[in-house]
């Protein structure tokens, strides 16, 4: 198949005072030296235009639907539209646009289960500012599990995987303060959430047998109790029923010391307790190039690993945007090959099932 006969990705608009709409318009326009499989942008076309204007960027932005996109893509940025109820001030959030930022992820959702777009990739949305809408999900993570538990009429766990060139990480508790994390961190999450992290990179990551490197909770993995008890006590019996259950998972380990460099080359995915312990190493070892990916879904999903950046916002600097494209067109990548992976399989299972 080629680029004009695949399904669209489906890329969301994100906050539209952030930087997705900086790096949208950037990676299209380096969309053939970045080598970039086409994308249906869902969001304010009206909105992209004038960002394009404040870059200082010749794009032109055509509406489409995820028939025409591909066909257009080499000549025109295609926007599937959804317009901003307020006006868009680079950099200055307004909850207003909650609307039209949350409208996008669902129509992506939907159009990604219909299999008329190929995958989802979200820009970044600031959470407090949807918060401020009404909005009741802690992030895209949990509201995708709760989509796509609305879909296949079952309840989801939001599982969410940092991954770049040197470290993937899953935070088994997500998006909740730091205080909460003990009273949230029981066996069975832990456990449910190995166990998917390991089928989903088997399947979707092509990793035949998944290592697991289970990080502790307390400092030195609580260092036989003496500085806390969930280590031994909730963590390690997960750890061996995993082994019983034939998956290479080891731990609980000392959180201090699994990420550095030779600790890294033993494992395929760290567990992680919290979102910090997980995505502080990602991030540190791979903000430019790593990627947010949704884990148990019914469809793919990935995203930048960075936020809306208002800061710098709608700013250029030597000839380019000051928002860095890297983490973006690593998510539109990242979301293709998995797309391609699943449709060979489905393509591949047919083939046998039919024989
Ligand atoms: N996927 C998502 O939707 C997502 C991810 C992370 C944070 N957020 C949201 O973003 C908002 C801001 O969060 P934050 O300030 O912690 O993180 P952030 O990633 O927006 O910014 C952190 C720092 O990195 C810089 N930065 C971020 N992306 C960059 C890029 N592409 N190129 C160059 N510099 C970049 C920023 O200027 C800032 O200095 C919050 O409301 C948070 O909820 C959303
Ligand atoms: N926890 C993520 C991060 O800090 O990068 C970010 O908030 C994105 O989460 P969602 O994909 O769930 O919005």
């Amino acid at each position: 198949m080629t680029d004009e006969t695949r399904a669209p990705l489906a890329l969301t608009m994100g906050d539209p005072a952030g930087i997705g709409l900086d790096v949208t318009l950037d990676a299209w326009t380096h969309r053939d030296a970045l080598g970039l499989a086409p994308f249906l942008f869902i969001g304010d076309p009206t909105v992209l235009a004038e960002r394009a204007r404040l870059l200082g960027l010749d794009v032109s932005i055509a509406e489409a639907d995820h028939r025409s996109a591909a066909g257009i893509f080499a000549t025109s940025l295609p926007v599937l539209p959804i317009a901003c109820p307020a006006p868009v001030i680079a950099g200055r959030a307004d909850s207003a646009n909650a609307p039209a930022v949350i409208g996008a992820i669902q129509t992506a959702v939907q159009m990604t289960l219909a299999s008329q777009t190929a995958a989802v990739v979200t820009n970044p949305i600031a959470k407090s500012v949807l918060y401020a809408a009404g909005f009741r999900f802690p992030g895209h993570t949990e509201f995708l599990a709760e989509l796509g538990s609305v879909a296949r009429n079952k309840p989801l766990l939001p599982i969410m995987m940092l991954a770049g060139p040197k470290l993937r990480a899953v935070p088994v508790t997500i998006h909740i303060p730091l205080k909460d994390v003990p009273g949230l961190l029981t066996a069975d999450l832990i456990y449910r959430t190995a166990v998917i992290t390991a089928a989903d990179l088997k399947a979707r990551f092509g990793i035949a047998a998944p290592r697991l490197a289970i990080a502790g909770l307390n400092p030195h993995a609580g260092e036989s109790g003496a500085l806390g008890l969930e280590d031994d006590a909730i963590i390690r019996p997960v750890v061996e029923r995993l082994q019983a259950e034939g998956i290479d998972a080891v731990g609980p380990l000392p959180a201090d010391t699994m990420f550095h460099d030779r600790a890294r080359a033993t494992y395929d995915v760290a567990l992680c307790m919290y979102h910090d312990q997980a995505l502080i190493p990602a991030k540190a070892l791979g903000f430019d190039d790593s990627v947010n990916v949704t884990l148990g879904l019914p469809f793919i999903r990935t995203s930048p690993d960075h936020g809306t950046a208002f800061g710098i916002a709608g700013q250029r600097l030597d000839g380019r945007t000051i928002a860095r494209v890297d983490s973006l067109v690593a998510a539109l990548r990242m979301a293709r090959e998995l797309a391609d992976t699943e449709r060979a399989d489905i393509e591949n299972a047919g083939i046998e099932s039919a024989s």
